[in-house]
């Protein structure tokens, strides 16, 4: 008997200029458009299996291992839904081809960094859920046209069908059939932006992305104006900075938006503070590097941007990471090894440093474990279908044990 499954990989995507409020929490239709970069999924992935068959008698759904419940109409159930429609609309053009959608699946995932932990998890969940079962399909959807399901799970998720650079338009129908991911530039484009993750907390954070920004819609009169004066125009320049490979207009823009988002989540009633001391810590870092860059005649050579957490994520050209390396571990030193995926150091390591004419006092030195990680890498691509041997589900439909 056939065997129907699929798996894929899919990537984390982190915004530069950040989605944060809903103007429709059923469809997940966004207050204003966002941008993104696709993380390289050689490092931060979800991987998942989708597997249709007819004895399976509901849907059901693995999380690293534990069963989720898939509550109806929720989110979940929404994607599932949404890409059995997609499937049937397939199924009517061609009467030779099995009625998949009319089976229940079995889906089963893994992420290998921790989940819902502000690490966008939702993102490359939800991206490699939708990715998954378009394979299992065989859907001839574009990824725009998966975006749209994708978006239905969680909003940031569809920006991660894509790799490189991406913007997720807001759209302006009530259906939401024109918010959708598109690619503003491919990671060959500018394969240089590298990013290091700064893991403050990996812990499940105190207010969530989808409550946290209702509560900015509802609350916050600082949103309204970035909705209508602030980012529409972000979103071309940092357009233009990307086609350009402008890093300084792109870090400049980026860290903007950053503290915008972080500033709207303050006006918020009652306030939302997702950073902490060292959050500001490490900006008070990446500023004075800056400075020390432009007042020697250079040019920006990094930028910060947070979600809705404490941890840090730091864009750069390749060429200074190892600066910003030391630069962090001089003042958060690691109880582990730096993994240098990138071969920045050789075998003794790294050591804490500044670069010359860096005013030491700007942040104070942490304890070990103040920054519990370092995650270094750099722009990738998009969801990658992969083969039968990467399956996470044994013979009999259920997660196999590894
Ligand atoms: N691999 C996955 N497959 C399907 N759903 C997933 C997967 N990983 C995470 N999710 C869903 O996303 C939820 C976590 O999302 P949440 O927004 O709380 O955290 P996050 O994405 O890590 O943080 P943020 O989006 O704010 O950066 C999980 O509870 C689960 O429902
Ligand atoms: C701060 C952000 O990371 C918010 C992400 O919010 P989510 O996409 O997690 O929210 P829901 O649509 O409710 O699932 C900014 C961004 O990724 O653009």
């Amino acid at each position: 008997m056939s065997v129907y499954q699929a798996t894929t990989s899919a990537p984390v995507n982190i915004a530069c200029i950040k989605y944060w409020g809903k103007r429709d929490t059923k469809l997940i239709l966004p207050t204003n458009s966002s941008l993104s970069v696709t993380l390289d999924q050689d490092h931060l992935r979800s991987t998942t299996t989708s597997r249709a068959d007819p004895s399976f008698k509901k849907d059901r759904l693995w999380l690293n291992g534990v069963e989720e419940e898939i509550k109806d109409g929720g989110r979940m159930a929404t994607c599932i839904q949404e890409m059995k429609r997609l499937r049937k609309e397939v199924e009517a053009k061609d009467s030779s081809l099995p009625k998949l959608s009319g089976y229940a699946v079995h889906i089963c995932s893994r992420n290998n960094f921790p989940t819902a932990a502000g690490l966008a998890s939702s993102a490359s969940g939800f991206a490699a859920l939708v990715s998954s079962l378009a394979a299992l399909y065989a859907l001839p959807a574009t990824p725009s046209e998966l975006s749209l399901i994708a978006r239905q799970g969680s909003g940031s998720a569809c920006r991660s069908l894509f790799g490189g650079f991406v913007a997720w338009q807001m759209g302006f129908k009530p259906d939401g059939s024109d918010s959708l991911a598109i690619e503003v530039a491919p990671r060959e484009h500018w394969p240089d932006i590298h990013a290091l993750i700064c893991v403050v907390s990996d812990d499940k954070k105190g207010t969530s992305s989808t409550s946290g920004m209702q509560r900015t819609v509802e609350t916050s009169a600082l949103l309204q104006h970035r909705i209508a004066h602030v980012v529409p125009a972000r979103m071309e320049a940092i357009t233009a900075a990307i086609l350009a490979r402008d890093f300084d207009a792109f870090a400049r823009i980026t860290m903007q938006d950053s503290n915008q988002f972080h500033a709207v989540a303050l006006d918020t009633d009652p306030p939302i503070f997702y950073m902490n001391d060292v959050s500001r810590a490490i900006i008070a870092l990446i500023v004075e590097y800056n400075r020390v860059s432009v007042a020697n005649g250079g040019k920006l050579k990094a930028a910060y941007t947070y979600d809705a957490g404490p941890n840090a994520v730091i864009y750069a050209p390749k060429e200074n990471l190892k600066e910003i390396v030391e630069l962090i571990i001089n003042y958060f030193p690691q109880a582990e090894p730096f993994k240098d995926p990138f071969g920045l150091f050789g075998a003794a390591g790294v050591q804490g440093k500044v670069v010359d004419g860096f005013n030491p006092a700007v942040a104070r030195p942490f304890g070990v474990g103040a920054v519990k990680g370092l995650i270094h890498t750099r722009v990738g691509d998009g969801p990658r279908v992969l083969g039968a041997g990467d399956g996470l589900l044994g013979a009999d439909g259920l997660p196999r044990a590894d």
